[in-house]
């Protein structure tokens, strides 16, 4: 047995000189082939033959696989500088810009002066930038978000319509239909009588009113009489009386004006729902060539589904050019909340490095003294550990009794998780999805469908946020059947269970599922089953890919503030041995660190001057986040947040933002700091010389050509921008 031990280990390492001295010679094909045979030959993965092969395939120019490789090696070793390396070109070449940064930025973690890796970020930068070249600016200014809204329903809508259309014929006297007499009709009277509203029109309007009112009364069912006397109301400021003229004009018969004009007067009157179902008409008869129409369509629909969120804080949100966007309805003072925010799902990140146990549910920490105190708690005195044993508060998990393989920090979160999703996703329900929670333990990877190993879920965030979302909406679905006393669920019940997720929007550029196609067949098995014969979930191509990029461009990481360390430094700060417990506290606590959706800071535009920064902090009694201003908010002013790290420079900068969220950055900083030397940052005349133009003696983010163009942007805003504290994301 030794013996053939031996001759086996020969044999391998016989495969591995070979390819070591093919790969020397250049000949990456042979190389390649050797590491397979050796890779195929041993049962311990080795991230070093790992590595060797991913840089055949990296000479080949098979960047897929080389990437594949990689991330294996990495997923070994994450310590290993040549994996991050490796990980990083592979991914800048098939276009993977944001995680070729992390796999760069993680390396520099290990060595921080690493040449490679500087000179790969740059390479990387340069990537992104002839990426920006070639898209081109010239799509800055066409960019509109009202082109991307859609128009649809909510489900419920048609009730609420009903009762809006109650309200106007209670309170406003205007009939949901139509009762307009059409017996004795004088048309030669009522002409008259028109002219003359004509003639007067601009010149006593009350008058002219009249006159059409008696050209009305000759000829009521003429629309030409019926919408002058409607505008003429309209002009008067009497919208009740000139909604009740557009009212009784045959629906076939309303051109788009009178379908925007009536939306207007149903929007003062705060009857949305009336007034979206008018703007739809005038936008649809329009072709959608009336963007006025289709911004107020979302200015409505903003205001009544944001409203609710925003009562009580000092901000609201409305729809401008960009979208959604939040602004201040107060002044707001610098370090003061403008809002609070809870996830409506959330889910753990994974860190390997440093475990903190939370609540699945509601991201409550659930950090133990072993894990804060480490070692010393052993070296503790019997009276520092008694204080430990006191004061720690207890943070035993409760588990899912079923599966045993969710925790949470109290039987009420179980309850709730279970109610409104873990019953869908519960391993010992639903066997199939086991495979979530396995996948989630080893970080994505595991054995494919077609028997091979490897990566399966390839996200930048935890897989939970995408299964938690299916299975609320499944939950939703039921319960909503249920209650009605139906026996499957309808199309109905399907669009209000996933009504609470249209609000984010999702912007990708590539297929979610070419990026990692081995995960929707395992969505795809874990939600075919919910449980329940009517409640059949097909997680289809269109759903998984609109879910994913929704999580991507909405995602925010966020921790509890206050986790078990602060309860005890609290109850510590009451008892009188606890001096000498000081010794121990000095570090901050770990925290758990988790992601979540949250609807309103969800809303929130990008700026790389932003005035809010995003805090941890409590929101009905469970963690969620604090939007706070980092200087003063004058009322109307929009809020803004920043997506990337600000200390980029300006190319860089917009670049990221246009590949990630597609839009080109027109804040102040972007427009009043150059990113060229031989161009004026102000006039855009470009150096004849080699010399660079002079810079801002104060910040060098920008140039100019003279002392009138630096005086000039000066006046313009660059003196809002210069200097001013760059800081992403807190
Ligand atoms: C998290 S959302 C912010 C809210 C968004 N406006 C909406 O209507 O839902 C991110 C998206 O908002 C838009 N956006 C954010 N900041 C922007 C800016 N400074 N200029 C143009 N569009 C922006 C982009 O479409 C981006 O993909």
């Amino acid at each position: 047995m030794g013996e053939l031990d031996t001759k086996a280990e020969i044999e391998l390492r016989k495969l591995e000189n070979d390819g070591q001295i093919l790969f020397e010679n250049q000949n990456y094909e042979e190389a390649r082939e050797k590491y397979s045979a050796l890779i195929a030959a041993t049962d311990v993965e080795d991230p070093h033959i790992l590595l060797k092969r991913a840089r055949c395939h990296m000479n080949l120019n098979d960047y897929q696989s080389a990437y594949a490789d990689a991330k294996h090696a990495y997923k070994i070793n994450p310590k290993s500088l040549e994996a991050c390396i490796l990980c990083g070109q592979a991914s800048t070449q098939i276009l993977l810009f944001e995680e070729a940064l992390n796999y760069f930025n993680d390396g520099l973690k290990i060595d921080p002066k690493n040449k490679t890796i500087t000179l790969n970020l740059k390479n990387l930068h340069s990537k992104i930038l002839s990426d920006y070249n070639e898209k081109g600016k010239g799509a800055e200014t066409t960019y509109s978000a009202v082109k991307f809204c859609t128009q649809d329903p909510y489900p419920g809508d048609s009730d609420l319509l009903n009762l809006e259309y109650e309200i106007l014929a209670k309170k406003y006297k205007i009939p949901s239909e139509d009762k307009v007499n059409f017996d004795a009709v004088n048309k030669e009277e009522a002409a008259k009588h028109a002219a003359l509203a004509f003639r007067l029109r601009n010149q006593d309007l009350s008058s002219a009113i009249h006159q059409c009112t008696l050209a009305l009364s000759n000829e009521p069912p003429n629309l030409i009489y019926r919408q002058l006397r409607a505008d003429m109301y309209l002009e008067k400021g009497d919208h009740v009386k000139a909604l009740s003229d557009m009212w009784a004009i045959p629906k076939q018969n309303r051109g788009p004006d009178i379908w925007k004009a009536g939306g207007k007067v149903l929007m003062s009157l705060e009857l949305p729902i009336s007034a979206e179902f008018w703007f739809r008409r005038a936008t649809k008869l329009s072709k959608e060539g009336d963007d006025e129409a289709a911004m107020l369509f979302q200015q409505v629909r903003v205001d009544r589904l944001y409203r609710p969120l925003t009562a009580g804080y000092p901000v609201k949100v409305e729809f401008k050019q960009f979208g959604r966007g939040v602004y201040a309805t107060e002044d707001i003072k610098e370090g003061d909340i403008a809002f609070v925010d809870s996830p409506v799902v959330r889910a753990m990140i994974s860190n390997p490095e440093h475990k903190i146990e939370a609540c699945s549910h509601c991201a409550r920490s659930l950090l133990t003294a072993a894990q804060y105190f480490g070692d010393a708690l052993e070296t503790m005195t019997e009276e520092e550990k008694e204080l430990v044993n006191i004061h720690w508060p207890d943070v035993t998990p409760i588990y899912c009794d079923d599966c045993r393989r969710v925790k949470y920090c109290s039987d009420d979160c179980r309850l709730e998780a279970w109610d409104l999703y873990h019953q869908i996703i519960c391993p010992k329900l639903n066997p199939a999805s086991s495979e979530l929670y396995d996948l989630l333990d080893n970080e994505g990877w595991g054995i494919r469908d077609d028997g091979t190993k490897g990566e399966i879920w390839g996200g930048h965030y935890s897989l939970m946020i995408l299964a938690n979302i299916w299975a609320s909406i499944i939950m939703e679905a039921k319960r909503l059947m249920i209650t009605d006393g139906a026996t499957t669920a309808t199309v109905t019940h399907w669009a209000k269970a996933k009504a609470p997720y249209r609000r984010f929007i999702a912007y990708g550029t590539t297929s979610a599922i070419s990026r990692m196609p081995h995960m929707l067949p395992v969505f795809r098995r874990v939600f075919k089953n919910s449980g329940h014969e009517g409640v059949v979930f097909n997680v289809t191509e269109e759903e998984f890919n609109g879910r994913y990029y929704q999580a991507t461009c909405n995602l925010q990481e966020f921790s509890a503030r206050s986790t078990p360390y602060h309860a005890f430094m609290k109850k510590l700060s009451t008892d009188l041995r606890g001096f000498q417990m000081i010794k121990y506290l000095e570090k901050s606590p770990p925290y758990a660190g988790f992601c979540g959706m949250f609807p309103l800071h969800a809303c929130l535009n990008h700026s790389c001057c932003n005035n809010v920064e995003i805090r941890d902090g409590d929101c009905n009694g469970t963690p969620g986040v604090n939007v706070v201003a980092k200087r003063f908010i004058k009322t109307g002013e929009e809020l803004f947040t920043s997506y990337i790290d600000n200390k980029l420079s300006r190319n860089i900068r917009r670049a990221w933002l246009y590949k990630s969220f597609n839009f080109w950055c027109q804040c102040p900083q972007c427009t009043f700091e150059g990113e060229d030397k031989k161009e004026c940052t102000n006039c855009n005349a470009k150096s004849e010389s080699e010399k660079a133009f002079p810079c801002c003696s104060k910040c060098k983010r920008a140039w100019y050509c003279s002392v009138k163009c630096q005086k000039e942007a000066w006046r313009r805003g660059h003196k809002n921008i210069c200097s001013k504290q760059k800081s992403g994301t807190a």
